[in-house]
């Protein structure tokens, strides 16, 4: 399993290195743009360097309402991924008494982008603590800046990207009807997350398509209709996500 495999050299990059440098850019303000991100993240070592092997990470990108988590859930039940949806992962740091929470309320509240040290630093500690070596990140990264942090402090990059496809009139209607009390769930709020996706994710999209990464998904159909084109997307990198453990 990658946890017990890698669980060395995941741990002594948390300790030695993450952890370190961490504490270092909380002192700083978290503003950066992405460029200035380049040179604020220092590069580590690859995963794959110490031990020949890596977790097989996806990424799950798409507008809020896309219908990510929907699909995660699915594609949890039928490939045995492990769902780390990051959203969900800042709103429990929000309520878990964090010397982040009221920062986190703030973020969100306004649809903008939680500094990359905290997102970066919740998920990696997921994927540390899970048994699992597939990956589902949902929702992350969000922006060049988060995207750069991510590859920079886990030496890993994704082995694929879905982007769910969705046009903004059909995002607006799912989330106004979503209905789990949150608190970033109004139209005013939902607004500012549409223009932040277009100017901060869609750049992310675009250089992972570059990277012949990005699998588009027309996210406009029924949850079954939509997973029918997630399906072989996952199919056909099973044996390599296989050889991973
Ligand atoms: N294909 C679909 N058709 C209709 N409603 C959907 C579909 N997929 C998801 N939903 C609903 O839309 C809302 C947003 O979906 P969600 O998976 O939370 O999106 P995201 O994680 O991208 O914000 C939820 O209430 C969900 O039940
Ligand atoms: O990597 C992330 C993921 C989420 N968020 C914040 O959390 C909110 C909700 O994210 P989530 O992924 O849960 O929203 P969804 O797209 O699923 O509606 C976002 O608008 C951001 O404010 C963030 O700052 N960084
Ligand atoms: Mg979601």
């Amino acid at each position: 399993m990658w946890r017990k495999v890698t669980a060395t050299s995941f741990s002594s990059l948390k300790s030695s290195i993450f952890f370190k440098r961490l504490h270092l850019q909380q002192a700083t303000k978290h503003n950066a743009a992405s460029a200035s991100a380049v040179s604020r993240f220092a590069t580590v070592a690859p995963l794959q360097e110490k031990d020949g092997r890596c977790p097989f990470i996806t990424f799950v990108l798409g507008g809020p309402g896309s219908g990510k988590g929907t699909q995660c859930i699915k594609i949890v039940e039928t490939f045995g991924f492990k769902h780390l949806s990051a959203g969900d992962l800042l709103r429990r740091e929000m309520v878990s008494n964090s010397e982040y929470g009221s920062m986190i309320l703030n973020t969100i509240k306004e649809g903008r982008i939680v500094p990359s040290e905290v997102t970066v630093k919740l998920i990696l500690k997921e994927m540390e603590s899970s048994d699992n070596h597939k990956f589902l990140i949902d929702g992350f990264p969000r922006s060049e800046e988060n995207r750069i942090a991510f590859e920079k402090i886990s030496g890993a990059e994704p082995d694929v990207v879905l982007f769910f496809d969705c046009p903004e009139d059909v995002m607006v209607k799912r989330v106004l009807s979503r209905n789990q009390g949150r608190i970033d769930d109004n139209i005013d709020t939902i607004k500012k997350r549409l223009k932040v996706f277009e100017a901060l994710n869609l750049p992310v999209i675009d250089y992972y398509a570059k990277k012949g990464k990005v699998h588009r998904i027309n996210a406009v159909g029924t949850v079954d209709e939509i997973f029918e084109q997630v399906r072989p997307v996952f199919k056909a990198c099973e044996q390599k996500a296989l050889n991973r453990s």
